[in-house]
């Protein structure tokens, strides 16, 4: 098959859909792979580097697109990549479509098969969104941290406190993988912790994992608008996969802070669960004030680590992306079940059914596509 990987172009967007190592894997296996120059150079791998591993490299993204049957990506397309799409093209990234009404119009219209790392599922595990979540949740608490800081808008605590000195509030809503990376960061720094989440049995492995270290608290509209009132930091980190985040956090909820705290929602890739997180903002600009509360928003966290993260997606993206080179997309998702809950998009369809339940499409499963 033939592979191709563009640069990233969404704001501050430095990771790449695949590694040097990667490449080599590919080309072992008999395929070809396309990469736009410099696509690499952010996650610190050069031309020569892709080069040395047997990859072709292009100057143009349209070279790239326009070349290859599989285009493996990080983000979700951006505007200026949607005339790319063609139908007999198959698309490997994260879309978070639930979120983005037009990427899934311009999907649907053009017939293409769009396989979205963040919906393929190994049980309960989404084992594509595990490590960029791990990063991010460890993000969060760093940049709360930051943002409590008082030129950064903050209201001036340092989350550890000092001995005679109170420690800082951190409030982490929903207890999945970047819940429990954002927890341990903030324990780590010295915060007084409580982590909130819908299942019972959740908060129960939370409290053999981190024993007194944290408080659990079931997430219910009175014990979230408590805890956020008496919060300086706030991490939204649910997810309800493939849907659009559930507004968890009112704008009351938000008023009800003091001055100068702080909320990271880092579920704002799947529509966020702070309702005042009403835009996504970026690298660039990443946070604003709204009721004296600084919002960070930022969709791609894992962008300003990318060395980090290009590496630890392209671990667990390589093996699945394999699968569909040697295979073709038809036999490769028919045989694995966790590949085809992936597929969001197929033959002019939407085939995830809480996206099309929440874009309003009509639903067909992958397998009467099949037939
Ligand atoms: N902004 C960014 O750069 C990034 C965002 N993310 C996003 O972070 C979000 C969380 O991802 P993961 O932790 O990997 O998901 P996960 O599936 O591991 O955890 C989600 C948790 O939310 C809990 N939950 C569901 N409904 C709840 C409710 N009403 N109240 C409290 N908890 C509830 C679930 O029980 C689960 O424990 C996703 O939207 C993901 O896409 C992930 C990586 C980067
Ligand atoms: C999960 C995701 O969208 C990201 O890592 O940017």
């Amino acid at each position: 098959m033939i592979i191709g990987i563009p640069k990233e172009i969404k704001n501050n967007e430095n990771r790449v859909g695949i590694t040097p190592a990667g490449v080599d894997q590919f080309v072992k296996a008999g395929h070809q792979v396309y990469v736009e120059k410099d696509a690499g150079l952010g996650s610190g791998f050069t031309n020569e580097d892709y080069q040395a591993a047997g990859a072709t490299m292009l100057d143009r993204a349209d070279d790239v697109w326009g070349k290859a049957e599989m285009v493996i990506k990080v983000k979700e397309p951006l505007a200026e990549e949607y005339p790319y799409f063609r139908r007999d093209l198959v698309l490997f990234t994260y879309l978070h479509l639930a979120a983005e009404p037009s990427l899934t119009k311009a999907l649907v219209d053009s017939g293409i098969t769009a396989i979205a790392y963040e919906t393929v599922a190994v049980g309960r595990s989404l084992p594509l969104l595990t490590p960029m979540s791990e990063v991010a949740g460890r993000m969060a608490s760093q940049i709360g941290a930051q943002c409590l800081e008082k030129p950064k808008g903050g209201k001036g605590i340092l989350l550890g406190g000092i001995p005679g000195v109170k420690r800082g509030k951190v409030t982490v809503i929903g207890g999945g993988v970047v819940g429990t990376n954002a927890a341990k960061i903030a324990i780590g720094l010295g915060a007084d912790v409580t982590i909130m989440d819908v299942s019972a049995d959740r908060l129960r492995e939370l409290d053999d994992i981190f024993g007194n270290t944290v408080h659990t608290l079931m997430s219910n509209p009175v014990n979230i608008a408590d805890a956020v009132a008496d919060s300086d930091l706030v991490v939204g980190a649910v997810l309800i996969p493939g849907a659009r985040a559930p507004k968890l956090v009112t704008e009351d909820m938000i008023k009800s802070m003091r001055d100068g705290s702080v909320v990271v929602d880092v579920a704002i890739d799947q529509g966020g669960i702070i309702e005042t997180c009403d835009h996504i903002t970026t690298h660039d600009n990443p946070t604003y004030v709204k009721h004296g509360v600084v919002h960070y928003a930022v969709a791609n966290m894992p962008g300003a680590v990318p060395r980090t993260s290009t590496v630890g997606l392209t671990n667990v993206t390589i093996p699945y992306a394999l699968q569909l080179a040697d295979k073709g997309v038809a036999e490769a998702v028919a045989g694995n079940a966790s590949l085809k809950s992936g597929v969001n998009v197929m033959d002019g369809y939407v085939t995830y059914e809480a996206v099309a339940r929440d874009l309003s499409y009509e639903y067909k499963t992958v397998d009467e596509l099949l037939e």
